[in-house]
């Protein structure tokens, strides 16, 4: 049996095996000393192998589930392992076969996903500044590829969020930067690109990938080979679900990098936790596909208009319309047809998913009912997807009973009336009861023992009982079976032959119900791209609604778009914040051409970063296709939305708070576009006060002279306000606040012109700072107030030594740049080639 598991083991050296012995599933050696830890099971021993007892743990099979849930969140793999061959006619042991293998990117299982969020896994390519990625949702058969520039990676990860990352063994795991998703490393000819063209091309059943639009993207498509080989090999199973590539194209959606994901709090809090979140108060999603596709439009804000202005015109009229809560009420028995249709491809399908797709096929008549009622396009267009595909739905009604068994194996999920021979065998077990009741009645006269039982157990089969008292009664044909203390059981030989038959009954019986069943499932399998677009129809239309019926609750109106620069937001809210204060004062948000950057100042705790970030997430919001939070809102079109907010350190990678605020506002300074919105928080503030005035100085500068995008840009250097002077489209607001028995009241209101005081003396004793320093502070405060030169401002105006404004930022090109651009590298001789780095250091050091 060693020898048998150390050859299964060799097949899978870098997962956990789950070797199946009986009613258990047993681990040894190392992998029984790793899973003891990680689930807290205990570590046994079992025989001898060189002099040593051989580690093994075990955990009950009908427990694997759970077990397999927390390894699998910890990032482990397991190889599930089964006896496939009849332990009563082998010889040695069991035959044995690894039968599929969990791991954290393909999970298809219900009891294993989170059923709102997506699981994806990923397999990434890259080659010359290249990148490319394609990643599959193995619950729902989705699958898209992407290729771009290999800079995106760290935003790509953190859109997708892959539970499961695929990687050449050949790169470095450093790409990856600081990210704790399991890597699963493959050799580098898993990812030839031609060779995946081949299996994409049979997979999919077609002459070439032509049709998909992939041209030009052959490292994404050879991530999609690799991928698909892997996906393939943990299920053991071919992927039928899995029907088509989608290609995601650069401009389809408002670019957001990876931190302005984190900031703005989309799904999850910057903590990592999953409330309060915009997703958190939005999802009142009837169904977990619902949920799942509204945190996927979250992240995937779109650019075309007309895709957004159908979704809106949708919403307006859900949300006018008295059949909304009718229709959301319809749409809460739908079950996860989604992922059950996937797990009808993987022949995985449980009962229970197949009673529950029966249920929620019939259920679509009611809300397409309710859909005949609205004009909308969209709506009109999904009401025509809700239907249940040919002949799926009365052929489960006729085929599965109405609450099947939870488990195929104890029978009990084929209708009755599906089958003639199930029924005949059916019929021979219910007719037992008949028959031993008459049996009972019968032993009872020919013996004479009144209270002679005829009965049934698991272990000892079909058995007359008769107490002891009784015994010198029992006829000689009685063979005793078992004794008990106040009675003996016997079995004669009529009703042997009866066991015989109700038994093998029953075996039979449960034999061609997993047939019946597996059949069923070849025959769904034929409807999976309509159950998968249906899936897709009721998703969108839950999603829909929610927005419908939120915007009502919440009081979100309709944004409009425009093809003027402007972001006009009136009277804006913060959705999340809003839900926690008990008055949230509502502001307007005006940029434009002559008005591009609000420069806001205000004390702490004023709610300056409440605002920024609400105009963000009003104009996501409008990018979804939802109301937003917002009296009126008037958008003209935007690209990419960056943020650079709060102060975060980056230990582990090595990046301490401020090179991580430097490097973001880098980002932002390269790649943010006059189409852009940009949020920036205190630039500065993780530096010396010197150091930090003269970069934000020159950051709000290169904004609004060459980046020209919408800023909104929270500072405390009042000196910054002055620049209003120098640029017409720069604009000081702040955030009012007012002073009152030596304490500081927030008004949370955004008024025009800069903050007259800073306040911060005030919100420090508000936070409970001893009256001690706060009185040391205050008497500092004066001295500095005093010695600033020309003191007019709330500071001190650090600015007195800085250039005017109208000084041009780009210095000299520095003379090592200047011999460095001069020079031909074709024309040179190596040996020349050494000389000009020589004198380009020299250079350096010169300066
Ligand atoms: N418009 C508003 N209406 C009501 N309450 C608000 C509003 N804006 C902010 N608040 C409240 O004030 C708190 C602080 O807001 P916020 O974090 O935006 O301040 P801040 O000016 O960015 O502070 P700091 O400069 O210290 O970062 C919020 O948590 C919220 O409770």
């Amino acid at each position: 049996m060693m020898q048998q598991y150390l050859a299964l083991k060799a097949e899978h050296p870098d997962k956990l095996l789950f070797y199946r012995m009986g009613d258990f599933y047993e681990l040894f050696y190392e992998d029984a000393q790793r899973a003891a830890r990680l689930m807290d099971i205990t570590l046994t021993a079992r025989g001898q192998s060189a002099g040593q007892p051989i580690p093994m743990a075990g955990i009950p099979f009908h427990a694997a589930e759970q077990y397999l849930a927390r390894l699998v969140k910890l990032g482990e793999s397991v190889a599930i392992c089964e006896q496939v061959g009849d332990p009563a006619t082998s010889k040695g042991p069991v035959e044995r076969k690894v039968m599929r293998v969990v791991t954290p990117g393909t999970l298809t299982d219900a009891a294993l996903l989170d059923e709102k969020s997506d699981n994806l896994l990923l397999a990434l390519s890259l080659s010359r500044g290249r990148l490319g990625l394609a990643w599959l949702s193995l619950a729902s058969g989705r699958f898209a590829l992407w290729e771009g520039k290999s800079d995106a990676l760290p935003s790509e990860l953190e859109r997708l969020r892959p539970a499961e990352i695929l990687l050449a063994d050949d790169h470095d795991l450093a790409l990856l930067g600081q990210q704790s998703r399991p890597v699963k490393r493959l050799p580098l000819w898993h990812f030839d690109a031609e060779a995946a063209n081949r299996l994409l091309c049979k997979h999919f059943g077609t002459h070439d990938l032509v049709g998909f639009g992939v041209e030009n993207m052959s490292l994404a498509v050879g991530a999609a080979g690799a991928l698909l080989q892997y996906a393939r090999a943990t299920q053991g199973a071919e992927l039928a679900h899995v029907q088509g590539l989608s290609v995601e194209v650069r401009g389809q959606y408002i670019e957001l990098d990876a931190a302005t994901r984190r900031n703005l709090e989309l799904t999850e809090t910057i903590r990592g936790e999953p409330a309060p979140t915009l997703a958190s108060v939005l999802d009142q999603c009837m169904t977990s596909m619902g949920s799942r596709l509204l945190r996927h439009w979250l992240h995937h804000p779109l650019r075309d208009r007309s895709k957004l202005l159908a979704r809106l015109g949708a919403v307006a009229e859900l949300r006018e319309h008295s059949a909304l809560p009718s229709l959301q009420q319809a749409l809460r028995p739908i079950a996860d047809i989604e992922r059950i249709a996937s797990r009808i491809a993987l022949k995985s399908a449980r009962p229970r998913d197949l009673s529950s797709l029966r249920d929620s096929l019939a259920a679509l008549p009611a809300i397409q009912q309710q859909l005949a009622r609205m004009d909308a396009p969209l709506l009109q267009q999904l009401q025509q997807h809700l239907t249940a595909p040919e002949a799926v739905l009365p052929t489960l009604q006729a085929a599965i009973l109405l609450e099947p068994a939870s488990l195929l194996r104890d029978g009990g999920v084929i209708n009755d009336g599906y089958h003639a021979e199930l029924d005949e065998l059916r019929g021979i077990q219910t007719n037992c009861d008949q028959y031993l009741l008459a049996l009972e009645a019968r032993e009872r006269e020919r013996t004479g023992i009144p209270n002679l039982k005829v009965e049934f157990n698991r272990v000892h089969g079909f058995y007359i009982e008769v107490s002891k008292a009784q015994g010198d009664k029992v006829p000689d044909d009685y063979r005793r079976r078992q004794t008990l203390k106040n009675a003996e059981r016997y079995i004669t030989p009529e009703l042997k032959t009866f066991e015989d038959k109700a038994l093998s009954a029953q075996e039979r019986a449960l034999a061609l119900e997993k047939r019946l069943y597996e059949a069923l499932l070849d025959e769904l399998m034929h409807s999976l791209a309509a159950l998968q677009l249906l899936a897709q129809a009721v998703s969108a239309l839950d999603v829909l609604s929610t927005f419908a019926a939120q915007a009502a609750l919440l009081d979100w109106h309709a944004p409009q778009f425009v093809d003027e620069p402007v972001i006009d937001i009136q009277q804006g809210r913060h959705p999340v914040v809003e839900a926690q204060v008990d008055d949230f004062i509502a502001n307007d948000t005006g940029l434009s051409l002559t008005r591009k950057l609000l420069l806001i100042t205000g004390p702490n705790m004023g709610g300056k970063s409440t605002y920024m970030r609400q105009t963000a997430l009003i104009v996501l919001l409008a990018h979804v296709g939802s109301f937003v939070p917002a009296q009126q809102v008037r958008l003209g079109p935007i690209d990419r939305i960056f943020t650079r907010i709060g102060a975060s350190d980056d230990l582990a990678g090595g990046r301490s708070t401020f090179m991580v605020e430097m490097t973001e506002t880098a980002n932002i300074l390269h790649n943010a576009s006059e189409h852009s919105l940009v949020l920036m928080d205190e630039v500065g503030r993780g530096t010396s006060t010197f150091d930090g005035l003269a970069l934000a100085y020159a950051i709000v500068r290169q904004l609004v002279e060459k980046n020209r995008s919408y800023t909104l840009f929270a500072t405390h250097y009042f000196e910054l306000t002055r620049l209003s002077q120098d640029y017409p489209q720069l604009a000081n607001v702040h955030l009012d606040a007012v002073e009152h028995k030596d304490t500081v009241v927030f008004l949370h209101s955004v008024k025009d012109g800069p903050a007259s005081q800073s306040y911060g003396l005030a919100v420090a004793q508000l936070a409970g700072v001893p009256a001690s320093v706060i009185r040391v502070a205050r008497r500092h405060l004066q001295q500095l107030e005093a010695m600033s030169i020309g003191a007019g401002g709330p500071q001190a105006d650090l600015f007195a030594t800085l250039p005017p404004a109208d000084e041009p930022l780009a210095a000299e090109p520095h003379p090592a740049m200047q011999a460095l651009q001069q020079l031909d590298p074709d024309a040179l001789t190596p040996r020349e080639a050494l000389e000009q780095l020589y004198r380009l250091q020299q250079l350096l050091q010169a300066e």
